[in-house]
């Protein structure tokens, strides 16, 4: 099996750093022919108006809707589930081009400018209930987005809580959301529909591999041919290994 990451910019090299650990070869994609050898796609974080810039150039946006269409698994992480959405509200002036088939609008810079970013731990019951560890995922956001509304077929799979006082920002003196204040409100920051995955977060930055393990489980959802060439697969870790729980690798 071989799972494409879209190499435009962004963290593409830690997301097929961690497909690696998992025994997945993870190849990079840059061209619309590419996505022709893959069956899957995960479409990293970086900054989603400079990636969409580099996709219109590559010609890749007719390609990458047609691979979302045709059913093909695909997670978005951050400026990837920007790119997922079926609208953006936040953009840069002049907007910006989205693959969408996603159900939902995002804020882009949600959580505020890159000096907000945080570190918290997500409830992940669904993730849990799937890959098994600790109850809680260490959930690296940086400069993130937030899903402000999402469509009836969208399934909730995380969110933050977020002050009473002050929903949509944090304020620069703060350490972490949590601190602030009592939690009332919350944005959601994980997804699941049909085919598609997205993450506000980035777990290719922590070591905790459970969510790149339950988006190969997505592969294998439909096609049979998929679990049995992952069987064989030849790295050092199968999905089978217990996963490691640390804490994220990279700090910000
Ligand atoms: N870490 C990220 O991917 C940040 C995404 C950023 N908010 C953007 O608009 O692209």
């Amino acid at each position: 099996m071989v799972v494409g990451v879209l190499a435009l910019q962004g963290s593409f090299n830690e997301h097929i750093a961690v497909l690696r650990r998992l025994g997945v070869k993870g190849v990079e994609v840059r061209k619309p022919e590419q996505l022709q050898s893959v069956r899957a796609l995960i479409i990293p974080g970086g900054e989603s108006t400079t990636m969409a810039k580099l996709a219109e150039y590559h010609n890749l946006f007719p390609a990458l809707r047609e691979f979302v269409k045709m059913g093909n698994p695909v997670w978005g992480t951050c400026a990837g589930l920007i790119f997922l959405a079926d609208k953006a509200v936040g953009q840069k002036a002049g907007g910006q081009e989205l693959i969408g088939g996603l159900n939902c609008t995002v804020h882009r810079n949600f959580f505020g400018s890159q000096i907000q970013s945080f570190e918290t731990e997500l409830s992940v019951p669904e993730i849990v209930a799937k890959e098994g560890g600790p109850p809680s995922f260490r959930g690296v956001f940086i400069r993130a987005p937030g899903i402000l509304e999402v469509g009836p077929e969208v399934q909730v799979l995380a969110e933050v809580l977020l002050p009473s006082d002050r929903p949509a920002k944090r304020s620069a003196a703060s350490e972490n959301l949590e601190e602030e204040a009592v939690a009332e409100k919350k944005v959601i920051v994980a997804v699941k529909q049909g085919t598609l995955l997205a993450t506000a977060f980035h777990p290719e930055l922590t070591a905790d591999t459970r969510w790149h393990s339950y988006f190969l489980k997505m592969l294998d959802e439909d096609s049979q041919e998929a679990s049995s060439s992952m069987a064989l697969s030849s790295g050092n870790l199968s999905l089978s290994d217990p996963p490691k729980y640390e804490l994220p690798i990279i700090h910000y």
